[in-house]
């Protein structure tokens, strides 16, 4: 394939060529590289292209919990999205702890249409040597306070945890919650009916923002004691990011820690917490509007090092429960690069920023060889959009099992096409809107 005329994330207008799986050629358009016969040609003119992202957080709920979502609906989203890798989490049924519970996710994930990592977990039950003996990408998410799975764990196991990844050099990815710091007045009371502001409300003032950052300090003591690479999971205030960063610059020798913000934190807040109900209660929770500018002013600024979806479906019926009963989690795959590059296309983020937070940084944070960038010999995992089209959000057109999405309405800019290691995973004719997807490609990063 060659891609003719685009214009990269730095404002360098270059054509692409792909010979197989890789990245063959990068070059100043109109430098010699000519199409050979039967090549396919992309005019890519007026479009930009970017690195497929690698969403280091998501949900595909299989093994267990295929109405939630599969590995093929989980995978088309993101192919539609412009995500050519994912990193499955561990709070499956069985959960992801032991060797048997990795090798029977890793048989389901083979229906990917694009390239998949998968999570180990921490629970009083793991394995640690057989699920270490497997093509893990990270340990975690580990949870420090119960989410969907019920998963949190008690410091000892975390540090031991820790010293086990330490001593594989594995990172760990974690939950920083501390439940002794929730705020449990806060669920007394009517609670009010799904959609209603006293819910919606209830569940960002029960899971308050010291809990978060009081287990972010936590998470990175331990992490610094034991010199275990340490990544936050969905950073939802300004004060975990800014843990992270003083323990960043702390940080002698070890491994820096780094963090991840969701695009739920990014751009929804309290204040959309009163319209979304029950469909906005997820962990961490909403946060007030002050801290959701903070926490994207930190993006803007440089402190933020992943965007991460945290994408976690649960179907509409689960979700139109009263505040107790309705599960916590809002999908998000497909929806990452949309509303970041409308960010763009407002003058809000630099392309070259998103492009960071969202393919280049996530790929080196890991060690994922090949992936996050566009230069010969990396994996031809590309994207192409067109920023100056922006769509509706609408659940309707959107591809995962869930059916709902919290960012109804918003503008997103959408992908024409998304390539796999050169294979086209994904692809829309801008004129008529018609849609196509390619094969399960997808193969596990680490098994290369
Ligand atoms: N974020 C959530 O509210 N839910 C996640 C679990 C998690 O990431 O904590 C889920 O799996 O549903
Ligand atoms: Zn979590
Ligand atoms: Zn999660």
């Amino acid at each position: 394939m060659l891609i003719t005329g685009a214009e990269l994330a730095d404002g360098r207008v270059r054509d692409v060529r792909v010979r197989g799986e890789t990245i063959d050629a990068v070059e100043p358009t109109n430098a010699g590289l000519d199409a050979d016969a039967g090549e396919r040609v992309v005019d890519a003119r007026g479009r930009h292209l970017l690195p497929g992202a690698v969403d280091v957080h998501v949900h595909f709920r299989e093994p267990g919990a295929s109405h939630k979502e599969t590995w093929t609906s989980g995978s088309r989203g993101a192919a539609a999205g412009g995500v050519t890798t994912v990193v499955d989490q561990p709070n499956t049924s069985p959960p992801t702890v032991d060797g048997d519970a990795f090798d029977e996710k890793a048989g389901l994930a083979a229906d990917s249409l694009v390239d998949y990592g998968i999570n180990g977990g921490v629970t009083g039950d793991w394995v640690p040597e057989s699920l270490f003996e497997r093509p893990l990408f990270a340990l975690g998410e580990v949870f420090l306070a119960d989410s969907t799975g019920d998963m949190g764990i008690a410091l000892d196991l975390f540090e031991d945890a820790l010293a086990e990844a330490a001593a594989r050099d594995a990172p760990v990815t974690v939950h920083a919650e501390d439940e002794t710091l929730f705020d449990e007045d806060a669920l007394e009371g009517d609670l009010g009916g799904v959609g209603t502001a006293a819910n919606a409300d209830a569940w960002s003032a029960y899971r308050t923002a010291e809990a978060e950052a009081a287990a972010v300090e936590r998470a990175l003591d331990s992490g610094a004691a034991s010199d275990a690479q340490v990544h936050i999971a969905h950073t939802s205030t300004p004060e975990g990011i800014d843990a992270v960063v003083e323990a960043r610059e702390d940080a002698n020798g070890g491994a820096p820690p780094t963090c991840e913000v969701t695009p739920h934190h990014l751009f929804l807040s309290r204040e959309d917490a009163r319209r979304l109900g029950t469909f906005g209660r997820m962990n961490p929770p909403l946060r007030s509007e002050e801290r959701r500018a903070a926490v994207f002013e930190r993006l803007r600024d440089g402190d933020v090092d992943v965007v991460a979806t945290d994408h976690a479906p649960h179907t509409v019926a689960e979700k139109r429960q009263g505040l107790i009963d309705a599960p916590s989690g809002v999908p998000g795959v497909e929806t990452l690069y949309p509303l970041l590059l409308e960010s763009v296309r407002k003058g809000n983020l630099s392309l070259e920023r998103v492009r960071d937070v969202v393919a280049a940084n996530p790929a080196s944070i890991f060690g994922i060889e090949g992936k996050g960038r566009i230069e010969p010999g990396a994996d031809a995992d590309l994207v192409l959009v067109d920023l100056t089209n922006p769509r509706e959000i609408e659940a309707g057109a959107l591809h995962g099992a869930a059916g709902w999405t919290p960012f109804e309405g918003l503008l997103g800019v959408f992908p024409e096409l998304t390539t796999v290691r050169g294979a086209v995973v994904y692809e829309r004719d801008p004129v008529t809107g018609a849609e196509s997807f390619g094969e399960s490609v997808g193969r596990n990063v680490r098994q290369r």
